[in-house]
């Protein structure tokens, strides 16, 4: 691909991305979230791109200390799961990569949740097998694929007693990239910064099950099982600094997020092998 093309900036999003999985198969999860980033690291590397934006998870902060999380919370302690920890140590590695050559300009964008589809409809989440999150797991219910959804623990220190999260639209996720890819083209920083990319509301498992339902006129299903390994009970963001930095901030609600995927999973209920 460098021999036909030029390049100046990449955005690696590869990797493997459940909090449940990385618990069960820890070892694939740092073979491909952290052999893969040191692999990308070292062909830009020798191909002189020196500019990346990297996709990290609000995971990194581990059990939350205090709430809403800022970008200096701390990372990387009492980290929950494989996943968590694959992410941190690849930010650890960038860290060090920009510490040892000052011309690295690195994004590390920290993903809340995100959640949703393309408003076309045309374009959503297909998991491979039983969704490991819970907006697709919520969508295939809703649509008739699983007869009901396993909410893990209602006994955390919440609203409901039911973990809270803050989802954060696809597509206000894409324009994060987009922002972050213009900031890089026109900044002369360096080193690594971290940005949260959140919309700073929490909602708990029981807010997204009723708003699902709401929007998609389906009764979903559910029953109370215990806590999943590798969760926290609350994570949601202080998202100030991606607008003070970028100039972004999320536009879309938790509303436009089950509407956008109930649209896809409605139209395309076996994903992309929908037969249209
Ligand atoms: C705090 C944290 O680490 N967040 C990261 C983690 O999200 P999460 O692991 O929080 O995302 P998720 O969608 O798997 O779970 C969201 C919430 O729904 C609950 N749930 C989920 C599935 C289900 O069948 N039943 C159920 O009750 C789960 O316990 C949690 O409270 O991974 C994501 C990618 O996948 C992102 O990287 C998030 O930043």
């Amino acid at each position: 691909m460098h021999a036909k093309h030029e390049f100046c900036c990449v955005i690696h999003f590869a990797g493997l991305k459940a909090v449940g999985e990385s618990c069960i198969i820890p070892l694939t999860y740092y073979q491909v979230n952290v052999c893969g980033s040191i692999n990308l690291f070292l062909v830009m590397k020798e191909h002189n791109v020196k500019r990346l934006v990297f996709s990290s998870s609000s995971t990194v902060y581990g059990e939350p200390q205090f709430l809403p999380i800022t970008e200096s919370h701390p990372v990387g302690q009492n980290l929950l799961n494989g996943y968590a920890k694959s992410k941190y140590y690849i930010e650890g590695i960038l860290q060090d990569l920009c510490n040892s050559d000052k011309e690295w300009f690195v994004i590390i964008l920290r993903y809340f949740n995100p959640v949703g589809a393309h408003s076309s409809g045309t374009l959503g989440e297909d998991p491979n097998g039983i969704p490991n999150n819970l907006m697709p797991y919520v969508a295939h219910v809703a649509v008739g694929n699983i007869p009901n959804l396993n909410v893990f623990g209602n006994d955390y220190n919440t609203i409901d007693g039911t973990g809270v999260r803050d989802y954060l639209h696809i597509m206000d996720l894409a324009e994060g990239h987009v922002s972050a890819l213009e900031k890089m083209l026109k900044s002369n920083d360096s080193g690594a910064i971290a940005i949260n990319l959140g919309t700073g509301n929490g909602y708990s498992v029981l807010q997204v099950i009723n708003m699902f339902s709401e929007v998609s006129k389906r009764k979903i299903k559910y029953e109370i099982v215990g806590r999943r390994s590798g969760d926290c009970g609350s994570s949601y963001c202080d998202a100030s600094f991606a607008k003070e930095y970028l100039g972004w901030e999320a536009k879309r609600t938790l509303k436009e997020m089950c509407e956008d995927t109930w649209r896809w999973q409605s139209l395309y209920p076996q994903g992309f092998s929908t037969k249209t």
